[in-house]
């Protein structure tokens, strides 16, 4: 079967009835949402809640017990990567992906240069001659153009996540999937990330899926926001709505209360 015929409002991500247990322990419990395309949609929730597990939904890492996952129109949770007839359409879905990975998760022993070359020399057909021009492209977008010849043990957290940003918008992803941007900056660092964030969106017109645990960046760079909480996806929307209804669950983990909604576990 081929891939579905999409329209250009087709949502980057529509997810209906997804749960997804691990023997008793329900993670995702009934998780419905939409992202429409194009826009930066923060994820927040306590640890533990399940948002990981949900990006692996996305990509088809995982699959869920129940539901359908979209992604453009086609559904992630039909396909299994062991089954020939469905890899190729898996991994055109994947291909859709650019991954900010929680700890960067560049190659030590790779440059720069060829950390944000390698998706490129992996997953396309570019010249060596039209990756240098796009590595510089990438490198100067998000403003370590003068990096690229060095290693990553020689560059600061916060130049890391840049050249990780970097490889993930590599081969102009439809969506970028940032799991936990800010984790270990300190709080201009994280500022700074989040405005160039704000940048790449705006001059690229990627959708991004933020998963995170930092209100103060939800707060600067959500259009759409969701929480999950004890398995649930408790609140979900525009931000201005969101933060508007103010969800006792958003509340509690904005205002730092050990007693609410949210069980510590
Ligand atoms: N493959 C697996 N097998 C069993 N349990 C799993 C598996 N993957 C995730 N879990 C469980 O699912 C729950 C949710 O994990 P997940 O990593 O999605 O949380 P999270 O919200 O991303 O947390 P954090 O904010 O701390 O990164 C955890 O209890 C975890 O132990």
């Amino acid at each position: 079967m081929s891939a579905p015929k999409q329209r250009d409002d087709t949502p980057a991500v529509v997810l209906e009835n997804v749960s997804k247990s691990f023997g008793s322990h329900t993670v995702l419990d009934g998780v419905n949402l939409t992202i429409p395309r194009g826009t930066i949609c923060v994820m927040l929730g306590p640890s533990g809640t399940g948002k990981s597990v949900l990006l692996r939904c996305l990509v088809g890492l995982l699959r869920p017990d129940t539901g359908r996952v979209l992604v453009f129109g086609e559904n992630v949770a039909e396909l299994d990567e062991k089954r020939a007839r469905d890899r190729d359409r898996l991994f055109a879905v994947r291909r859709r992906f650019g991954m900010l990975f929680q700890d960067g998760a560049l190659f030590d022993d790779m440059s720069v240069f060829d950390n944000v070359a390698f998706p490129m020399r992996l997953h396309t057909k570019m010249r060596e001659d039209e990756i240098r021009e796009k590595v510089r492209d990438r490198l100067a977008r998000v403003g370590v153009a003068h990096a690229e010849d060095k290693f990553p043990s020689e560059l600061s957290g916060g130049m890391r996540k840049r050249v990780a940003f970097a490889r993930a918008i590599a081969i102009d992803p439809d969506i970028v999937l940032c799991d936990e941007p800010s984790s270990g900056l300190d709080p201009v660092m994280s500022a700074t990330l989040d405005e160039l964030i704000l940048e790449l969106h705006r001059t690229l017109g990627m959708t991004f899926i933020i998963i995170s645990h930092d209100t103060a960046e939800a707060r600067m760079v959500a259009q759409y926001i969701g929480m999950l909480a004890n398995g649930k996806l408790v609140t979900f929307g525009p931000a201005d709505q969101v933060f508007a209804e103010n969800h006792p669950a958003l509340e509690q983990f904005f205002t730092r209360q050990t007693v609410g909604p949210i069980k510590v576990v």
